[in-house]
């Protein structure tokens, strides 16, 4: 699914430069369950958002199933993005006008899925999350968990490959934390989907199959056997 090799980000600001990544190599295979940790200003979420599409390394390849992300025009990579990859942040980033049902919908909209097909698919995604009850309120109406749970369903509701997660769980209280990472994993075994975490949870770290450490923009890689 993803080869990564020698993969460099520099951020540069004035004189000083970061890199931010540095020689990265890293192989993902479909299905995979990934979890990257580290300290603050590792690079965790430089790493994600090339993982994502959402920025491109200074050097080296991202190839994601043979298309190499980091020379991709703009207009293929936002199509690569919105056909095969879900997002999940710590800040839920719902649009508080938009009730739940309307929210997971807008994952379709680049999709060209219209109408009730739209609706009827949004709906059985938030059903999946546990929410079916829930259609109809606002953000601002529902729990943290709920809100995660509605950008959960956002993310998966356009059936991606790829889900990526951001501390999803960095903002919600230790119950609703075990709650959203029960979400997640019955979602990941559910699809067969690939499945890369950052967190600074230790706990949830020591429960991943394979845990890459970046520090430094370095990476080690550890396979878990026992989970
Ligand atoms: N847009 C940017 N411009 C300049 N420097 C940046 C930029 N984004 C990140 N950096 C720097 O790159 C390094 C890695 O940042 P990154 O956000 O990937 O770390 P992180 O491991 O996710 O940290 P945290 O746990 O605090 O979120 C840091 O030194 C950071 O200051």
């Amino acid at each position: 699914m993803y080869e990564l090799r020698d993969v460099t980000k520099r951020y540069t600001r004035g004189k000083e430069t970061v890199d931010a990544l540095d020689g990265v190599d890293l192989t993902i295979g479909d299905g995979d369950r990934l979890v990257i940790q580290g300290p603050t200003g590792g690079g965790k979420s430089t790493l994600l958002q090339m993982l994502g599409g959402l920025d491109r390394p200074t050097s080296g390849s991202v190839v994601f199933d043979g298309t190499d992300l980091a020379t991709l025009s703009e207009s293929k990579l936002t199509k690569v993005r919105s056909e095969n990859i879900g997002f999940v942040f710590q800040s839920f980033n719902l649009i508080p006008t938009l009730t739940a049902l309307e929210n997971v919908e807008t994952a379709l909209v680049p999709l060209k899925v219209q109408g009730r097909q739209r609706r009827e698919r949004a709906a059985a995604a938030l059903e999946s999350v546990g929410l079916a009850e829930r259609l109809g309120h606002l953000p601002a109406e529902l729990s943290g968990g709920q809100q995660q749970r509605v950008a959960i369903a956002r993310a998966l509701v356009k059936q991606p490959k790829v889900l990526l997660a951001d501390e999803p769980t960095g903002n919600l209280d230790e119950s609703m934390r075990d709650e959203i990472m029960e979400v997640l994993e019955s979602l990941w075994k559910e699809h067969g989907l690939t499945f890369i975490m950052v967190t600074h949870d230790s706990t949830i770290a020591k429960r991943a199959p394979r845990l890459v450490t970046i520090r430094q923009g370095r990476i080690t890689v550890q396979e878990n056997a026992n989970s």
